[in-house]
């Protein structure tokens, strides 16, 4: 007889700072400004729906494993819930329903007719055959075939998944309709109806509204320089992106540890070697290696969290030098450092604001799915950039207005959107 093993042990979110309280302190600060009536804040503050489900694979050495993989359904006022699935053995269930709902105020606030969603399963992706995670990505698709769908729920990739998992999904969700599907899911490879330009999107949205702050900051992007946490689909776009818009990048890091060249890190070169040593910086020459954490607190003008939650705590936020931190990764900062930051004047382009890219491409991507007709790069980048630079302004706007970051600004904005949309629409 197979011996069973249940894959299960995330990290007791108690012992970390926890998204979902992070995501409420912010959301509830926002509620006050716009004075949101009660019944729109009690709909508002918790999830739509979530689902746990239980995922039987058996592994390449015959054993059945079972793993736990979460969707969770913010809202879907605005239109299909949208939203990334994330593969991380520290998936927890409130980070999720910190992500869905920051998908929720990130897709308002780029104003695209979609909800918020996210989903997660924990397991070790880097210890995982490409069996194994075909397996288990189709467990996952049949195990939520009622909750998917390209009118419904629409997921995407998120950390340890790309488009190979995405192509997974599509196929197994249009075995259990009988039709191929394409709509249903986005960030898929581009023979299969990906978009031009989507792989890019989050890291060049994060360059766009960079250029934005630099801007209204007075710096020009030649005089300025930045680390970048993180060197994976978000980080390593972002970089490459900034490298060629002149910022002198002086740190990056992965989990292998962070880099740091003050003269500045040829990122074509970094990204070069990175796909050469499977997916690692580690032994990159171009730069000398540094102590990970003191990253956050080097000396650079921008700083780009672009890896996971919770990095700028109140324990180094005092620490920061940079004068503008953009948020590439969903939640870097917690909302015990905000204050900190505040007091010390650094701009900071949020999450919901400054990655909200990716999410904008892969409407596109949905969109052009169900057009049936293929966008050129230009339009997509075209159109994602004109979207990336009015959320900019009307955030930015909102925090002049109300004197307030432009964090909570862009909570603002996006709290306002959907308030708005449940008046007109009542029922409830
Ligand atoms: N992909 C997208 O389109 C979007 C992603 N995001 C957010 O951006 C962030 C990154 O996602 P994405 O780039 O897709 O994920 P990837 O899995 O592609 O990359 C994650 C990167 O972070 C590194 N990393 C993980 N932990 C640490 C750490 N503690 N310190 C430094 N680096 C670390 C990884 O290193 P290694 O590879 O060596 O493990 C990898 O380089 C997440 O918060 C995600 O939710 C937001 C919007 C859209
Ligand atoms: O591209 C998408 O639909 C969602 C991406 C995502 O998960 C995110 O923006 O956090």
């Amino acid at each position: 007889m197979a011996a069973h093993t249940v894959y299960k042990e995330p990290a007791p979110i108690m012992d970390r700072e926890n998204p979902l309280e992070s995501m409420m302190s912010r959301f509830n600060i926002a509620a006050e400004i716009l004075g949101l009536d009660d019944e729109t804040y009690n709909v508002l503050k918790a999830p739509d729906k979530q689902v746990i489900v239980n995922l039987p694979v058996t592994m390449d050495d015959g054993k059945l494993r079972v793993f736990e993989g979460y969707r969770v359904i913010h809202n879907t006022i605005l239109g299909p819930s949208k939203g990334g699935i994330r593969y991380d053995k520290h998936v927890h269930i409130d980070e999720v329903k910190a992500l869905a709902a920051w998908m929720t105020w990130k897709c308002a606030v780029v104003d695209i007719p979609y909800g918020g969603a996210k989903g997660g399963i924990i397991c070790d992706p880097t210890t995982m055959s490409p069996g194994e995670l075909e397996r288990l990505t189709r467990a996952y698709t049949l195990a939520l075939k009622d909750v998917f769908g390209p009118d419904r729920d629409i997921p995407a990739p998120d950390m340890g998944t790309g488009p190979r998992e995405m192509a997974w999904l599509m196929d197994e969700f249009s075995k259990t309709v009988g039709a191929t599907s394409p709509a249903v899911v986005t960030g898929k490879p581009l023979v299969m109806g990906g978009s031009l330009g989507r792989t890019e999107a989050t890291g060049r949205g994060v360059m766009v509204s960079t250029l934005a702050a630099l801007k209204k900051l007075n710096l020009k992007p030649t005089d300025v320089s930045a680390a970048v946490q993180g060197f994976g689909n978000v980080g390593s776009w972002a970089a490459k992106l900034l490298f060629d818009k002149g910022l002198k990048i002086k740190a990056v890091s992965d989990i292998s540890g962070a880099y740091w060249n003050a003269d500045g890190i040829n990122i074509d070169e970094a990204i070069a070697y990175k796909n050469a040593h499977n997916g690692r910086l580690e032994g990159f020459t171009g730069a000398t290696t540094m102590d990970a954490d003191d990253l956050l607190t080097s000396d650079v003008d921008v700083l780009v969290p672009a890896a996971v939650e919770d990095v700028i705590t109140e324990h180094n936020a005092r620490d920061i030098k940079a004068k503008l931190i953009v948020e590439g990764a969903n939640g870097p900062t917690s909302a015990s450092a905000d204050p900190i930051i505040n007091e010390k004047g650094i701009l900071v382009v949020p999450d919901i604001l400054a990655n909200s890219g990716g999410v904008t491409v892969s409407y596109f991507e949905w969109v052009q799915n169900r057009q049936g007709f293929k966008w050129t790069e230009e339009m997509v980048t075209e159109r994602a950039d004109r979207i990336m630079n009015d959320a900019f302004e009307k955030v930015y706007q909102t925090s002049q207005k109300y004197k307030i970051p432009m964090r909570i600004a862009a909570y603002v904005v996006s709290i306002d959107k959907v308030a708005q949309t449940y008046k007109f629409r009542g029922g409830f």
